[in-house]
């Protein structure tokens, strides 16, 4: 069992990755959660797949377990998913003692942080993430969301988990489209902070939709989302370049209703278009955005993704990285080594309406 120490002063937690820690869920949980009872949130995919063993686990344990089951998909991240929870949450008659378990992808992570960040102005919070996404980067650091109909992750909160077990198993049953939706995420992780991770990925071999020694993989992605969350809880500079790509890809994103893409997709087509765009600006090394093309195509992700002004426009008053008329964009200087660049909106918004030159 791999093990990664969180040291967010007052709340750190542990990450604990292994094949097969779902069975011993109890155990663990049983080691942070004083009170009896959890309310499981988990999504009717997951549900079937992995609901029962978790349940068994944590009443093995002793904790009484309420399952909430939500649709799979984005529009679960909702005003009226959060609802449904609460209700579930105060029919259950949870208290401060107890929990709240994720178990699922960054949907389910997302929406059950939120809820349990907020009722009773805070209970514990578990993340058992699912899917690679999940796995390696939405399960760690505390950011907990729901969409609103003005966009993407509008209303939410930092609120640490207590706890995130990792069973990379769960990645055999992953369809390979959320396969490859985990791995921008990867990337992302390669092209930011990790030069020999960029590589590795490049020369890997993919077998059944994964490279060699994936768990290795996710733990040095939740490494490296590690280090720069204990740096930087509140998303007030160094973290801001875990969002490399997500300005565009939440453009892209709500661009197509939240239905022709994933996250992950309109990650990959975002960093592309940003790397190329950093070239043209002169801050990234040039051959970066050649590599970064290569690299998402190879994972069987898109490059890019059309979109009009208006839509980006819009993506870039709601980025939570702007002040005023300005932006901070996360850009690359080579891969492996982020920058911030501070850039007028209306001048960013100007560069992106132009045609690509690749
Ligand atoms: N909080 C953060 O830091 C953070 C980081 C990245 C992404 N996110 C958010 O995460 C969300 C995307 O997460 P996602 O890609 O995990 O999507 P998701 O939660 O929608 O899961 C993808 C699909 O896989 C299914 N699934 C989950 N685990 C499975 C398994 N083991 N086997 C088979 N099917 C399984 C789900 O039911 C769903 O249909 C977006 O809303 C994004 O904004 C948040
Ligand atoms: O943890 C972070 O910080 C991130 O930016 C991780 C992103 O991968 C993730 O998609 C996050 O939800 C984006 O958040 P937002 O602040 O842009 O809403
Ligand atoms: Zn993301």
């Amino acid at each position: 069992m791999k093990k990664l120490k969180v040291s967010i002063p007052g709340r750190e937690y542990e990450i604990l990755t292994d094949g097969g820690i779902l069975d011993r869920a109890g155990e663990m949980v049983r080691k942070t959660v004083r009170g009896g009872r959890i309310a499981l949130v988990t999504d009717e995919n997951v549900m079937p797949l992995y609901g029962d063993r978790v349940r068994g686990a944590l009443e093995k344990a002793g904790f009484s377990v309420r399952p909430v089951v939500i649709p799979a998909g984005e529009t679960s991240k909702s005003m009226a998913m959060l609802e449904r929870l609460y209700d579930e949450f105060m029919s259950f008659e949870l208290t401060r003692a107890d929990a709240v378990l994720a178990l699922g992808g960054g949907v389910v992570g997302d929406l059950a942080g939120f809820a349990a960040a907020t009722i009773l102005r805070g209970v514990d919070f578990i993340q058992v993430p699912t899917t690679l996404l999940a796995q390696v980067d939405s399960s760690v650091g505390g950011k907990v969301a729901i969409d609103l109909k003005a966009g993407k992750n509008l209303a939410g909160a930092f609120y640490q988990p207590r706890l995130v077990l990792i069973d990379t198993d769960c990645l055999h049953t992953l369809p390979p489209r959320e396969l490859s939706g985990g791995m921008a995420e990867v990337i992302k992780y390669g092209a930011i902070r990790d030069a020999a991770l960029f590589r590795r990925l490049e020369e890997a071999e993919i077998r059944e939709g994964l490279p060699a020694g994936t768990e290795e993989i996710v733990c040095r992605c939740c490494d490296i989302k590690r280090e720069i969350v204990e740096r930087d809880e509140r998303d007030t500079g160094e973290r801001m370049v875990l969002n490399f790509g997500h300005t565009l890809a939440h453009a892209y994103e709500s661009a197509y209703n939240f239905e022709k893409y994933t996250h992950g997709e309109a990650v990959a087509a975002g960093m592309c278009r940003i790397a190329l765009l950093g070239e043209e600006l002169g801050i990234t090394e040039p051959g970066t955005a050649k590599r970064l093309r290569a690299l998402v195509r190879k994972w069987g992700l898109p490059d890019a993704i059309e979109c009009t002004p208006e839509q980006y426009g819009r993506a870039l008053r709601l980025d939570k990285k702007g002040e005023g008329g300005s932006i901070r964009l996360v850009a690359l200087k080579a891969p492996g080594e982020a920058v911030l660049y501070q850039i007028k909106k209306e001048a960013l918004l100007e560069l992106l309406s132009r045609e690509v030159r690749e």
